[in-house]
């Protein structure tokens, strides 16, 4: 029934990938970044760089997404040692769904303990606006709900148990500190919180679809995110993760509004450096409270 569950995402294969890395630098990080649609930036915050590209990696996905650079970006940020994804993978550029969150074993087997994963989304909760970012307090697998789970196939004990929990995916304490950044750095206007809902893609979701999730409690939609926190939260890493609401999602058939890419680069960008302080305090404070 899987394949190719087994090929080239085995435990071994993961260890040897991990151990390549750790081999060529010697940050040795705690946090892992994952950059969404045109958030690569802040991959670029990190101070004395070792920056790998995905395709000289040993077993990793190649970046195919336009605002995704494929690089793989160790450093410090304020001296505390992270890890960052400038780029990730999705369902519709092709790969096998456990391919998609082979990185988030990877920062395991680094030594990450706080998985912050970023991306775009769009916005159908109707007090969203355009520009705000959306702490994730949950999640819908929509893919799921017919077996697309990147947990499918034979289950590796030494990563985590068979069935794990997903009710408490998301960490409460971080989502708090979140808000609490979000409030000290003025922010608060456009800080939410809310429902992401994960689908496959590339085509944008049609009217009837939107009204779907919107009459399902969805907040935001968008294409990534979900498999990542699944393979995370088995392999016992605190995850937090945001929307950046780069559009509205069209619901209405009079509407001339057409969802696109470029508009979504387009918020990226404008949002991109209060994102980058947002996460960046989020780091040094995970890292302060640990050590206190
Ligand atoms: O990687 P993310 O989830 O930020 O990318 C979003 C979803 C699609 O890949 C793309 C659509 O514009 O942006
Ligand atoms: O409207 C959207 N739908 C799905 N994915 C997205 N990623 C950014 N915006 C969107």
């Amino acid at each position: 029934m899987f394949p190719d569950a087994n090929k080239g995402y085995t435990y071994d294969d993961c260890k040897a990938t991990a151990d390549w890395l750790l081999a060529q630098t010697d940050v040795r990080p705690t946090v892992g970044i994952v950059c969404g649609s045109g958030l690569g930036g802040l991959a670029d915050m990190l101070k004395d760089q070792v920056i790998f590209n995905y395709k000289d990696i040993p077993n990793f996905p190649q970046s195919t997404v336009h605002g995704h650079a494929g690089r793989l970006v160790f450093g410090t940020l304020k001296g505390r040692p992270c890890v960052c994804m400038q780029g990730r993978f999705h369902l519709y550029e092709g790969y096998l769904i456990q391919k998609i969150a082979l990185p988030m074993r990877i920062f395991k087997l680094l030594g990450v303990e706080t998985v912050l994963l970023t991306n775009a989304a769009g916005g159908l909760n109707q007090d969203f606006k355009v520009g705000d970012v959306m702490i994730i307090k949950d999640h819908l697998n929509m893919p799921g709900f017919a077996g697309n789970n990147p947990l499918a196939g034979p289950n590796d004990e030494r990563f985590g148990v068979r069935f794990p929990c997903m009710s408490d995916a998301y960490d409460r304490e971080l989502q708090q500190m979140a808000m609490d950044i979000g409030q000290e750095l003025g922010y608060g206007d456009f800080l939410k919180e809310g429902v992401y809902c994960l689908l496959g893609g590339p085509s944008f979701e049609t009217v009837a679809e939107s009204r779907m999730l919107h009459k399902l409690g969805v907040d935001a939609v968008g294409m990534s995110t979900v498999y990542e926190v699944i393979v995370a939260r088995h392999c016992g890493m605190r995850v937090f993760a945001l929307s950046l609401i780069t559009n509205q999602v069209v619901m209405d058939y009079d509407s001339g509004e057409k969802a696109n890419h470029e508009e979504v680069l387009h918020t990226a960008k404008l949002r991109a450096e209060q994102l980058e302080r947002l996460v960046s305090t989020m780091v040094t404070r995970i890292e302060d409270n640990k050590n206190n």
